[in-house]
């Protein structure tokens, strides 16, 4: 059995406001998958305490690939577990394209991550170019060779992101997304057969309530990584409830 996970990804977005409306939205809510909130980070302690009562955990959205030293305004893996977080999110493709992050960079922070104690969401996902030129799948690839090699699979999940439905409002068909996702699932076969069919695979991209129980019905899809729709109490909810329990 799989773990089924929704994923509230933040963003640069929210305040102290949407930290309580959503942690009271969740109290009250029923859902039967596993949730994860990554707020900004000044956020992160303010969620982790209102949440302790609740089954909902609590990610930061990136980390560095330091672990401690004169690098201003760094966070390291350590100081995110140390308040409470259990995940982080890694490799987004705001963090590749804006930041030039690349997968030697990403996989340092996969390991830093993981042995901080937390579990690393690693994002993949190709460019509208490179899907319309048939390189998706030798890109998530790429994306996912540069990790796995040295990976501790008992920590970690996959974001499936297409980056051209990233905040586009523009999703995946269920097809589509099937499809990279169980490739995917055969690619890390190669690595560690056992640890494939146990890990969490999510999809990501403008996913809503009107899209989300058609991706997640899906038979490698175990869940959402939501961005814009994870700041409204009400679309967040209806996402979460969709995910097959
Ligand atoms: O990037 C995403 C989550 O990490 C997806 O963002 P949207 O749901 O806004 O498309």
């Amino acid at each position: 059995m799989r773990q089924s996970l929704v994923i509230a990804n933040w963003k640069l977005n929210g305040n102290l406001k949407l930290v309580d409306d959503m942690v009271s939205a969740l109290a009250s809510a029923r859902c039967s998958a596993d949730v994860v909130i990554c707020p900004p980070a000044p956020y992160l302690a303010a969620l982790e305490t209102a949440t302790q009562r609740l089954n909902i955990e609590v990610g930061g959205q990136n980390c560095s690939v330091y672990s401690n030293g004169a690098y201003t305004g760094e966070i390291a893996a350590e100081m995110l577990a140390e308040v409470g977080c259990k995940y982080v999110l890694l490799g987004h493709s705001e963090r590749r394209a804006l930041f030039a992050e690349d997968d030697t960079l990403i996989a340092k922070k996969v390991q830093l991550a993981q042995q901080a104690g937390l579990t690393a969401v690693l994002c993949v996902g190709e460019t509208l170019q490179q899907r319309e030129a048939g390189k998706t799948l030798d890109v998530v690839k790429a994306q996912l060779s540069a990790v796995l090699n040295d990976v501790d699979f008992n920590r970690l999940v996959v974001a499936y992101e297409p980056v051209w439905a990233i905040g586009t409002g523009e999703t995946a068909t269920p097809e589509q997304a099937q499809e990279v996702h169980a490739a995917i699932r055969q690619y890390v076969a190669t690595f560690n057969t056992d640890a494939a069919s146990k890990l969490a695979l999510l999809y990501g991209g403008s996913v809503k309530p009107e899209n989300a129980e058609i991706l997640f019905a899906q038979d490698d899809i175990d869940g959402g990584l939501i961005g814009g729709a994870s700041l409204n109490t009400d679309q967040f909810l209806a996402i979460c409830s969709a995910v097959k329990g």
